[in-house]
């Protein structure tokens, strides 16, 4: 059996988008302008981007939770899924990612559909409990791992029967069952599987991936009650 490879996974991953992902001017404007305004490449994958497109048209998400925005790669694939009617709002602690996001968000036509709010994403979270926002059909959690427990329960606060919960990077490239890491971002993301386990109001699973971005992996989670 063929061994794996970074190199063959990028190329497979290549091979995925060549046949199934569409050109997309906005998408690949806002990788561009991330990489000259040195941000980091760790946006989802493009097959990845589209797999949560898919999620959200399939749920009919009208209102997208996004806590980690870096440069809004993923933010405008929700707001495809959500159309010109719906909501995605996307938080961030760097203002100079939120800077590019806008940016971004602006050239694709988006400003009135993708809302960013520069803060610590836990605080923002209390405050949009605290005024009551309306519940969201899907969350996708993608920020500082180690606060991944606090993410999940505020996101599952602001949730409904129905809202889809997505976790990005679980597998910490094989570090999540490391008994000997006592790392945050492995610790938080334990502490998180541990939640999600022994909670009643959701049905929840993990996957392991391999492609351009290495071994990584998604937990995701529907409120069932
Ligand atoms: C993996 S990137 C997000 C990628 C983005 N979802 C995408 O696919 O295009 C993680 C982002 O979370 C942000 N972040 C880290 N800690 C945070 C915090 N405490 N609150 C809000 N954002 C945070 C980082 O600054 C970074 O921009």
């Amino acid at each position: 059996m063929a061994t794996y490879t970074l190199e063959k996974a990028t190329a497979l991953d290549a091979y995925v988008c060549d046949h199934l992902l569409p050109t997309d001017p906005a998408l690949e404007a806002a990788l561009k302008n991330n990489a000259s305004s040195n941000l980091d490449a760790i946006d989802v994958a493009a097959n990845q981007g589209k797999q949560l497109y898919l999620l959200a048209k399939m749920i009919k998400a009208k209102r997208v939770l996004e806590v980690g925005t870096l440069g809004g790669y993923s933010a405008i694939w929700f707001s495809k899924a959500v159309g010109p009617e719906g909501k995605v709002i996307t938080l961030e602690v760097e203002p100079e990612h939120a800077k590019v996001a806008r940016e971004n968000i602006s050239n694709a036509g988006l400003k009135k559909v993708v809302e960013v709010k520069v803060n610590p994403a836990l605080a923002t979270l209390a405050q949009m409990q605290k005024e009551g926002t309306e519940a969201f059909d899907m969350v996708f959690i993608d920020a500082d791992k180690d606060n991944n427990p606090g993410y999940f329960t505020a996101a599952l606060a602001m949730s409904h029967v129905g809202t889809l919960i997505v976790v990005d990077n679980i597998a910490r490239r094989g570090r999540l069952i490391d008994p000997n890491s006592t790392a945050g971002d492995v610790l938080g993301t334990r502490k998180l599987f541990e939640m999600m386990g022994k909670e009643k109001r959701v049905e929840a699973t993990a996957v392991q991936t391999v492609g351009s971005k290495g071994w990584d992996g998604y937990a995701m989670a529907l409120v069932v009650e």
